[in-house]
């Protein structure tokens, strides 16, 4: 018994069965191209809308389906589970695991869920507050559950752990992260046993701070190699130091190996973090581990001295790609930093790295090492000064999963230009609970500030889909996207590529030259990536529809250059044959601003914009415009009344959906100050959002 069992030999051949999606990126390998081609480059353009199911949350969809023998499996924001008829989308039964709304501020990037993992008979996810559930396929009946975050990694309020990527299964053993590197977090991963839930190995990503022994299979790389790659007395001490296994987490059955890509710094700035020492291992790196000890077998760091969010977190994928005449079994990577990386799978050797968008924070890589040559202005910690980075830190890829076709040779990145400026935190490190903790200057970080530099942000903003050449490590071509922040990508044997839109529209692009052969209106932004099926017999193409992620949180209202849509969450299925006709219509220009109260008193609007851009800017948008998922707070009726402000953001008279409570942040002076800001803002900015609603984008002539 090579500890396989039933489920890993069917992952492993899932070729056997094409009509199944059993695993995140349907094979070990993550490819996410399926040979499935009923449907290919010359019927595509008769696809038609077969099914779709409304959802229950109107916010961010990132959840990869899985499909078994006709089953759909969607999770969809606030970790909750659906089984659905992958046929006509009749839901068979739900999932909710109750996650307490006044969490949703301990993760950085909206409730978000990834997806589900499937072995011998039940389904396995994970929930935002930290659990690991377990219910049975057949039924949604509970199996067990348990809290993946031990009650010594919390360390009080200092540290924040939340669970949104998807689970994945080697040799019957769960494997799960963790995200929380904004606020204060020590990465790990831990392997449960996939029938009693019971803990078999845990792995952490960095060292412990007094370097002691954990008591876990990390213990001797973290004591013996990492510890001394950071300073003893940095904050990281006590922030966590970060690493955080948010997404990316692969066995790979060729070589027996577990990867992980590890996360960014906690706090991000290194100065501080690491008193500007150091590479801070196993921060931006991949880490391959054995999976049924969890022990240390190679490493390989992207980003040593990670200061720029640039997490290596991005989906890991393996294939055999010929080198130099001859056929190596490789993981090819394309993390936040820019570089397309081509790893030897067995043994963690760099091949080969090229900037696959453009980047400013390193000329190139060492073609022995592949560690990055810096641009020394980059380093902006240990010059002090502010740095304009491209790729900021939302990367020059994020979540939104990549895929590989076999028949073209290329790989299809959903690729991005997000520009973000780093700006240091004067005065020392102060972090503050249920904030982001990043060692930056958080009124001056991200977007610029003035008018100029702002319009020349906007037109940095960039997205499209790179199709890339792994063998010549060059661009094949590209289809331009309105803006950043599409979804991840499906290539099917029928040489197509399947892609939402921010836009809020599915396309079919031909898999060979990028031509546009298919599109749909799914009227929200689309920031999943879609999966494809047999059920019948019948091939099935779908795909999660909600807008959110942190794009929209973050950037808020210059997020709509991507498009601007009404959240409408639903799941959407197409075949050849579909009869559901087009989405019923909605008002896709969104709602009026309502006119605010003209009276605020300018003398607290400075402190009321300190303290949104420290507890509010992240999900409620920059500056206090908001993108399109949350409410946009300068027409809310709570700025109306300091009462009503009051019970919401200091008692928490909306914990339910997911507005925690601030008075153990501030006091009632600050949160005051906070709505006489608002006011001002919906003051400066209502003509301008009326206007805007006139244009056929509905996006305002001039954004800041
Ligand atoms: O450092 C972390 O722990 C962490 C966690 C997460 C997350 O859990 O979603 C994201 C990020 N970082 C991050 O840097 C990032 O760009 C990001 C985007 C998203 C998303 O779902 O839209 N999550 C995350
Ligand atoms: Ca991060």
């Amino acid at each position: 018994d090579d500890g396989q069992g039933a489920t890993g030999e069917a992952i492993i051949h899932a070729d056997d069965h094409p009509g199944n999606w059993m695993t995140y990126g349907r094979t070990y390998s993550e490819q996410r191209y399926s040979p499935l081609d009923q449907i290919n480059r010359s019927n595509v353009g008769n696809l038609k809308l077969a099914w779709y199911l409304d959802l229950d949350t109107n916010r961010g969809q990132e959840g990869t389906p899985l499909v078994i023998d006709g089953v759909m499996y969607a999770t969809t924001n606030w970790s909750m589970m659906k089984a659905v008829d992958a046929a006509t989308g009749k839901l068979l039964w739900s999932y909710d695991p109750r996650v307490p709304g006044n969490i949703a501020d301990k993760g950085c990037c909206d409730t978000v869920n990834r997806g589900a993992a499937y072995w011998n008979g039940k389904v396995y996810f994970g929930t935002f507050d930290g659990r690991l559930i377990a219910l049975d396929a057949k039924t949604g009946k509970l199996v067990w559950s348990v809290n993946t975050i031990p009650p010594e990694a919390e360390l009080g309020k200092q540290r924040s752990y939340t669970v949104d990527g998807a689970p994945r299964i080697a040799k019957g053993r769960v494997i799960i992260g963790n995200g929380g590197s904004e606020f204060g977090a020590r990465g790990f991963v831990t392997a449960f046993d996939a029938e009693t839930g019971k803990v078999d190995w845990r792995f952490f990503t960095v060292p412990n701070p007094k370097n002691e022994p954990d008591h876990a299979a990390s213990d001797s790389v973290l004591m013996n190699k990492a510890y001394q790659t950071w300073s003893p007395t940095g904050a990281w001490t006590r922030q966590g130091g970060g690493g955080t296994v948010w997404d990316s987490l692969v066995y790979d059955p060729v070589t027996d190996l577990v990867y992980l890509g590890v996360g960014n710094g906690s706090p991000w700035n290194y100065k501080y973090r690491s008193e500007g020492k150091g590479d801070n291992l196993f921060l931006g790196s991949i880490v391959a581990l054995k999976p049924e000890t969890g022990e240390y077998v190679w490493h390989f760091q992207e980003t040593p001295m990670d200061q720029w969010d640039f997490t290596s977190v991005q989906q890991i994928m393996t294939l055999d790609l010929p080198i130099n005449g001859e056929t190596r079994h490789v993981i090819v990577h394309a993390p936040k930093n820019g570089f397309f990386y081509i790893i030897d799978a067995k043994t963690g050797e760099f091949i080969s790295g090229k900037n696959y968008v453009y980047v400013n924070w390193a000329s190139g890589l060492d073609p022995k090492t592949g560690r990055p040559i810096y641009n020394p202005d980059a380093l902006y910690t240990l010059t002090g000064k502010d740095w304009y980075g491209i790729p900021g830190d939302l990367g020059g890829h994020n979540f939104a999963a990549m895929a590989f076709s076999p028949k073209t040779g290329l790989v299809y990145i959903p690729a991005q230009q997000v520009p973000f400026l780093y700006t240091n935190q004067v005065g020392g490190f102060t972090p503050h609970p249920d904030s982001w903790n990043l060692g930056l200057d958080m009124n001056k970080v991200g977007i610029p500030d003035s008018p100029e530099a702002k319009q020349a942000f906007v037109k940095d903003l960039k997205g499209y889909i790179l199709a890339w050449d792994p063998q010549k490590q060059a661009e094949a071509w590209r289809v331009e996207h309105k803006g950043p922040w599409n979804g991840g990508i499906l290539a099917t044997g029928g040489d197509l590529l399947f892609q939402g839109l921010a836009t809020g529209e599915f396309h079919a692009y031909d898999a060979t030259n990028g031509s546009d052969l298919f599109h749909f209106a799914a009227d929200s932004g689309i920031i999943a990536p879609p999966v494809t099926y047999l059920a019948n017999g019948k091939q099935y193409v779908a795909v999660e529809v909600g807008w959110g992620g942190i794009y929209p949180f973050f950037l808020g209202g210059l997020a709509r250059t991507s498009g601007w849509t009404v959240n409408h969450s639903r799941i959407i299925a197409f075949s050849l044959d579909g009869k559901s006709g087009p989405l019923p219509k909605q008002n896709d220009q969104g709602f009026l601003p309502v006119k605010p109260p003209t009276q605020f008193d300018s003398k607290r609007t400075d402190n009321g914009y300190f303290q949104f851009q420290t507890y509010c800017a992240a999900c409620h948008g920059d500056n206090a415009e908001g993108g399109g998922v949350l409410p946009d707070l300068r027409w809310s009726g709570s700025i109306r009344h300091d009462d009503a402000f009051y019970n919401v953001v200091g008692r928490g008279a909306l914990t339910a959906y997911g507005m925690d409570r601030f008075d153990g942040n501030m006091n009632p002076t600050e949160i005051e100050d906070i709505r006489q800001f608002l006011i001002k803002r919906a003051n400066e900015t209502y003509q301008r959002e009326v206007d805007a609603r006139k244009n056929a984008d509905g996006i305002p002539e001039q954004l800041p």
